[in-house]
């Protein structure tokens, strides 16, 4: 599937925590201009309930011309009709990931330092994230936080878009910016605010240009 925007620098990332309402929290955040959504489905899913998640998703995605991608599940994304994936250290590799999608596909990677991700670039990925930026409790087992200056680092090896993951609030996203940081990817600071569509406006007003997509269709 061709990529329908100029690429998104808001990305809000699915939250399957428990107590967490994941598909209405996701339509708050369309509806409130979100351009670009990540299904990240529990890793204790099974194929068929992280399908049928990604499908509602994909479908909700489309009602609102924002992009969709999934997390890790390429034959997930494949078979929703998702615009792309993103893959980290545990999953298959960016160019096998890239063969695996063709080369129209969105596909992000994820890197910690200048020089992976400059590895990544070269296999074929459209995007990095790079974190974590900062302290978070949404995911288990990461390094320390890189801070500014290891975004800074990153981003500055590699020319495709740089987006930030780990800890982000809206206060936090000037620094990122000035650091080289393309966009943002968020989790808990949208998903768990007390008004997930108000967080994910607070987020779109610190951020150049990603415009609200529109009302639904
Ligand atoms: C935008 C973005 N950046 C990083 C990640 C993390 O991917 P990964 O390291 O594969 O970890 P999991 O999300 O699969 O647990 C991401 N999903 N999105
Ligand atoms: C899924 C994920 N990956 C990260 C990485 O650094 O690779 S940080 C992260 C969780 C981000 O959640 P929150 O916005 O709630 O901090
Ligand atoms: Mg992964």
């Amino acid at each position: 599937m061709l990529f329908p925007h100029a690429f998104p620098r808001l990305h809000v990332i699915t939250d399957t925590a428990p107590g967490v309402d994941t598909v209405a929290t996701v339509h708050a955040a369309l509806a409130a201009g979100a351009p670009l959504i990540q299904v990240r489905p529990n890793e204790r899913d099974t194929d068929r309930a992280a399908y049928d998640l990604a499908l509602h998703i994909a479908e909700l995605c489309a009602r609102y011309d924002a992009t969709c991608l999934v997390n890790d599940l390429l034959h997930v994304a494949l078979a929703v009709g998702a615009h792309g994936a993103h893959v980290g250290a545990d999953d298959l590799p960016v160019d096998a990931a890239r063969r695996v999608l063709g080369p129209a596909a969105i596909l992000g990677g994820t890197c910690r330092d200048p020089d992976a991700a400059r590895a990544a670039q070269r296999a074929g990925a459209s995007y990095l994230g790079v974190g974590p930026a900062h302290p978070t409790s949404t995911k288990d087992g990461l390094p320390d936080p890189l801070g500014v200056w290891g975004i800074r680092s990153v981003a500055a090896a590699v020319d495709i878009p740089v987006v930030a993951i780990g800890g982000i609030t809206p206060g936090r996203v000037p620094a990122l910016l000035a650091a080289g940081a393309h966009g943002v990817a968020v989790v808990g600071a949208i998903s768990r605010a007390a008004d997930p569509a108000a967080a994910t406006r607070d987020f779109l007003d610190a951020l150049p240009g990603d415009k609200p997509a529109g009302a639904a269709r």
